[in-house]
């Protein structure tokens, strides 16, 4: 760590051996790992058991931005609230920074940093006040702490002795990440980061994000925003009723669809689908539209330009889509918006 070079990542401390960690040997080549994680809820009152993870496989490698995306109620919290130690499971496995939260506990939460989404900032202490009593509360010796670098990395050093009530709703969030790196964890989960933030300050808080990252912590987020994972993350994993069901790189998930899509205007209406163009079976969107979807990698586009111009049409105008993250991720969890009736095994298999 070196004090002149206040960055976001001279805080994270990739070797996971501080707050509380022993040195743990050689560094896991994933950083979270969970096995056939299973977690039923028990029937409560009239509400019945839930199954909210059923027999999730995932691998979160060291050093990864990895994103974790899923309709409401999919199941990412009981995820991060089970590696958290928050939540017990019913089966399965699971390891962060290779300790077993089971057998090793104490080591798997001392390697784990949470970002919760509830903005929780206790208004009268200061935020150098809250970094320290957090410090505390991971049992960071005061030899050890680096309640500054952290506010500084975070852009906070000039608020360490503001009340905490006095800073905007930004401020506040990257109050909550500096929290949760008080006893410098390897991985750090981000639980909705940005929800309800404003596009700069969103960008601001990626930009936080990406520095502690490629410094060495590895990141974990849960994001309804799939612009802000398709952005930021470099893997992505999606999860619907309980089970994940795509987990890859970044571009390897946009280019499993390579659908794109050619819509044409014309400069009259067409009375129905010119015969030269029924091959590459358009939509007829509007009186003078045309829409042409296709894979990419068939580049049917001069093909159907020439059929165009055979036909005798004019275009007066054209414009092309690519496929991006959320139209996978609505193929991948169509029929997922179905509230909370599901019973976790109708989830789409990957
Ligand atoms: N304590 C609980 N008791 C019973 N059921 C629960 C409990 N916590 C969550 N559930 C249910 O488990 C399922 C998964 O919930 P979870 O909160 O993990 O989903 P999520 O993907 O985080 O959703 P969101 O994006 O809305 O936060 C949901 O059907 C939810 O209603």
């Amino acid at each position: 760590m070196n004090s002149e070079s206040p960055r976001a990542g001279a805080v994270a401390r990739p070797d996971g051996a501080a707050g509380g960690l022993s040195a743990a040997g050689a560094m896991p080549d994933q950083a979270v790992s969970v096995k056939g994680l299973t977690k039923t809820y028990k029937a409560a009152g009239k509400a019945p058991a839930k199954l909210a993870l059923s027999s999730v496989d995932l691998d979160i490698p060291r050093g990864s931005l990895f994103g974790l995306l899923g309709p409401n109620g999919a199941g990412k919290s009981t995820l991060i609230n089970i590696l958290a130690g928050l939540v017990n499971k019913t089966a399965g496995s699971a390891t962060v920074w290779g300790y077993d939260i089971d057998k090793e506990a104490r080591q798997a939460r001392a390697a784990i940093g949470v970002v919760p989404q509830e903005l929780n900032v206790d208004p009268f202490f200061t935020p150098r006040e809250l970094l320290e009593l957090q410090a505390g509360l991971y049992g960071v010796p005061p030899a050890e702490r680096i309640s500054d670098q952290i506010l500084a990395a975070m852009g906070l050093a000039d608020k360490a002795e503001a009340y905490a009530r006095t800073l905007s709703g930004g401020m506040r969030r990257r109050l909550m990440v500096a929290k949760a790196m008080v006893h410098q964890p390897p991985v750090l989960v981000l639980d909705e980061p940005t929800a309800g933030v404003d596009i700069e300050l969103r960008q601001q808080l990626w930009a936080n994000v990406r520095e502690l990252n490629r410094a060495g912590t590895t990141v974990l987020l849960t994001t309804h925003y799939l612009e802000e994972a398709e952005e930021l993350c470099d893997r992505i994993a999606i999860i619907n009723h309980g089970k994940v069901i795509a987990c890859d790189r970044t571009e390897s998930l946009l280019a499993r669809l390579d659908n794109k899509a050619l819509t044409l205007i014309f400069d009259r209406d067409l009375p129905d689908i010119p015969p030269a163009l029924a091959p590459f079976s358009p939509e007829q969107t509007a009186a003078r539209r045309l829409l042409f979807r296709y894979h990419a990698s068939d580049s049917p586009v001069p093909q159907i330009l020439d059929a165009v111009c055979g036909a005798g049409l004019s275009v007066i105008d054209m414009s092309t889509e690519e496929t991006d993250l959320e139209d996978i991720f609505l193929q991948l969890t169509r029929g997922a918006h179905d509230g909370d009736t599901h019973d976790g095994n109708s989830g789409t298999a990957a």
